[in-house]
């Protein structure tokens, strides 16, 4: 395999690689250096299965923009991130593994009771005794690779969907480094309408579409919303200071909005992917127009396995799962002249190892006070050498989900054991042939878990517990329009339940937890 290089000289592999072990150890200091670091657009997709993708073997006709960006990059082949969206995106964002700052919680799980019930706590009541849910989100005190970004010079933009905080001035994503924000707060919206289903107390709309979290009123469909935003966005930077886009779509996650075109000839999950395909191809497109094709490092990812296991085969389970199918997710990286088209890669990876990569890509600073899970991928990723990464925490207990670690070849999860390397369809759980396996990998998760932070009480509330729009100081002072549009869906939205059922989504139980 040829080794890339980070230095534009064309020179033998050796000299390339004593530049690249040079690059890595100073960490690109030197700010003089700027013009050579590169532009990082990171796009995610929602819920999209490893099949999915024709690269990955499904329908090339869905997906031609991202397969033709496949040919043009390099495919990773074992890449995990946790097995949920919430989880996956604080990795993402601090290099931690989610149960260290309780991300294995998503927000809306604070208005659950089921959720709640698992952490000793139960629904939260305001002082005038309407039941509502705590706050939860990506603490504000948590280092972002945004922060991180934004202080090494780079000019940084969120377009999409945040879901690390929804309420909290603190929490959104303009306090978490980023310079400009697009999309949505929490976990998933109406396509059309822009409202989100709220769980506590009720379980009725609430708006969530904002720019530099001011509420807009836009017509269409925020696949395409969001790509015309990343294509302005792109359309307005210069070769002066290096950029971070991160661009992560709601689709293909529910609910199945059937989208403006495509629906004549597919049906509603494929029109979905397809549309997202479509903005994936502008997005490329406007990186390439805009003569920032060598200079930027693109990946394209997913965030946590998809909904139905026919999604992910041929791997096993599906999102909410650690499972194979959960947890291990299509990634694509193009940087001209350092990746190479068309080649795949089969070193180990996890989500959070992209804070630290990106880091030292930007020249950044690699200290800060909380610890990272991270571990710089850049000599796997453009240098040749094998992954440094033999363990992934997927799960400690007191998370909704099974703990589930993988250690070298081995995966344990819950009382399951499977070798990957031999059976990467998890076909064969061979607990009762490895006992030392077991209790090794045991004993480490116990050991792990024992690093999660105390919860603490959580006596701030969302308050008023129903509002008509998310972010806080939005819902102070909501414009009409705002206003009707909610009310207008809240109007078709069901009021009673029939015994024994609820408004909330129940909390997953053990590995059969596909759906919540
Ligand atoms: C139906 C529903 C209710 C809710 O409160 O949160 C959800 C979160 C979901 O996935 S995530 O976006 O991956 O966390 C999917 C569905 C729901």
């Amino acid at each position: 395999m040829r080794i890339s290089r980070f230095s534009p000289f064309p020179s033998s592999t050796t000299v390339a690689l004593s530049i690249l072990i040079a690059a890595i150890a100073t960490h690109w200091t030197d700010s003089a250096e700027s013009h050579e670091r590169p532009n990082i657009v990171f796009i995610l997709s929602d819920d999209m299965g490893w099949n999915q993708p024709g690269f990955n073997g499904g329908n090339h006709d869905l997906t031609p923009n991202i397969d033709t960006l496949a040919a043009e990059s390099t495919k990773l082949t074992q890449f995990y991130t946790h097995s949920v969206c919430a989880p996956t995106r604080g990795a993402f964002l601090t290099g931690r593994y989610a149960f260290r700052n309780w991300m294995d919680w998503r927000s809306e799980d604070f208005g659950k009771p089921s959720y709640l019930k698992k952490l000793g706590l139960t629904l939260a009541h305001n002082d005038r005794g309407e039941p509502t849910r705590r706050i939860h989100a990506l603490d504000a005190s948590e280092r972002t690779i945004a922060e991180a970004l934004k202080d090494a010079g780079y000019f940084t933009s969120l377009s999409g969907k945040w879901h690390c905080g929804e309420w909290l001035e603190e929490h959104l994503p303009m306090s978490q480094g980023f310079m400009h924000q697009y999309g949505h707060y929490a976990w998933g919206i109406d396509y059309y309408n822009k409202t989100i289903v709220h769980n506590a107390p009720a379980r009725f709309a609430v708006y969530d579409w904002h720019r530099n979290q001011k509420p807009i009123q836009e017509e269409g469909y925020t696949t395409d919303l969001i790509a015309t935003e990343v294509e302005r966005v792109i359309g307005q930077q210069s070769s002066e200071k290096p950029f971070f886009l991160y661009v992560p779509f709601n689709a293909v996650h529910g609910p199945l909005n059937d989208p403006p075109r495509h629906g004549d000839k597919y049906e509603v999950r494929e029109a979905m992917l397809k549309c997202l395909d479509d903005a994936v191809g502008r997005i490329v497109g406007a990186i390439d127009k805009h003569g920032f094709k060598d200079n930027t490092l693109l990946v394209f990812t997913n965030d946590n396995g998809p909904v139905l296991e026919e999604m992910s085969t041929p791997y096993r389970g599906t999102k909410n799962t650690t499972f194979e199918g959960g947890v291990r997710v299509p990634c694509l990286m193009r940087w001209p002249g350092h990746t190479q088209a068309g080649v795949t890669n089969d070193g180990m990876m996890f989500i959070a190892d992209w804070f630290s990569t990106f880091i030292t890509l930007a020249g950044g600073d690699h200290q800060q006070k909380l610890p990272v899970d991270a571990i710089d991928m850049n000599e796997m990723l453009f240098g040749g050498k094998p992954s440094p990464r033999s363990e992934i925490i997927f799960e400690v207990t007191g998370s909704v989900r099974l703990p589930t670690i993988r250690s070298g070849d081995y995966k344990l999860m819950g009382d399951m054991l499977f070798n990957i390397a031999d059976d990467p369809y998890e076909k064969e759980n061979i607990a009762a042939i490895k006992p030392e396996i077991v209790a090794k990998l045991a004993s480490r998760l116990a050991t792990v878990g024992k690093e999660r932070p105390p919860l603490g009480d959580k006596p701030l509330l969302m308050d008023p517990p129903l509002p008509f729009i998310y972010g806080k100081a939005e819902n102070a002072n909501p414009p009409s329009w705002l206003k009707d549009a909610v009310q207008k869906v809240r109007s078709t939205q069901q009021t009673e339940w029939a015994p024994g059922e609820t408004p909330w989504p129940q909390a997953p139980v053990g590995a059969n937890a596909a759906k919540q």
